[in-house]
């Protein structure tokens, strides 16, 4: 079976709960990127191994976190030899406004994987749109480019939408299909 690795930053567990939906679907391994934005050796072995790599970064102010972007920069090391050329690679995002600039982050993820080399897999769902669409369905914020999700701004980490991270949970499912179809490249 393909690894695949969800790395992400939460400052405050809205976008944690998203990456362990996500890693549920994709049967992924988790590495947090902490408060100082930093990885574990460890966390570093794991996404060198990884046939699939997972970006989670919530939308602050208009873009990724400091802590992700850190990480981001320092996965410049592996970038140097195109050590993750050819991985897959997909990302998420949360946010208090329901859009609240988070295309700016997915097309950061996206850079972020293009600068590596890799294959961007996108969520693959149809938007729930349609007049009797709720808010708890599946990709109900409507992205193509990775999962979305919104929490309102004193929503605790526990309020989150069931619809929100069922999407999340399938754009695991998916990213773990593609990868098992495709496999290690
Ligand atoms: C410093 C900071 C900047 C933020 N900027 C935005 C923003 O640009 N757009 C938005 O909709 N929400 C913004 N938010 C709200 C967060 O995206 C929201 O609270 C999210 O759930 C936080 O995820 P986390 O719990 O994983 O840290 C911001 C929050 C903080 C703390």
């Amino acid at each position: 079976m393909a690894e695949i690795a969800v790395v992400f930053h939460s400052g405050y567990g809205h976008t944690q709960r998203l990456a362990q939906a996500v890693a549920e679907g994709a049967g992924a391994r988790l590495i947090a990127i902490d408060a100082a934005g930093d990885v574990p050796a460890a966390g570093w072995e794991t996404l060198a191994g990884a046939s699939a790599i997972i970006f989670g970064s919530p939308t602050y102010m208009a873009g990724p976190s400091w802590q992700f972007k850190k990480f981001a920069e320092a996965s410049s090391k592996p970038w140097f030899s195109q050590a993750w050329k050819n991985k897959l690679f997909a990302g998420f995002t949360n946010s208090s406004s329901i859009q609240g600039d988070k295309q700016v982050t997915l097309d950061y993820l996206f850079h972020l994987a293009m600068q590596h080399g890799g294959l961007w897999v996108g969520p693959g769902m149809m938007p729930a749109n349609s007049k009797a669409a709720t808010r708890n369905d599946v990709n109900w914020i409507g992205s193509f480019s990775g999962a979305m999700a919104q929490s309102p701004s004193d929503a605790s980490a526990a309020e989150m939408f069931a619809g929100d991270l069922q999407t999340c949970k399938q754009f695991g499912q998916r990213v773990a299909e593609i990868a098992a179809r495709i496999g290690r490249i």
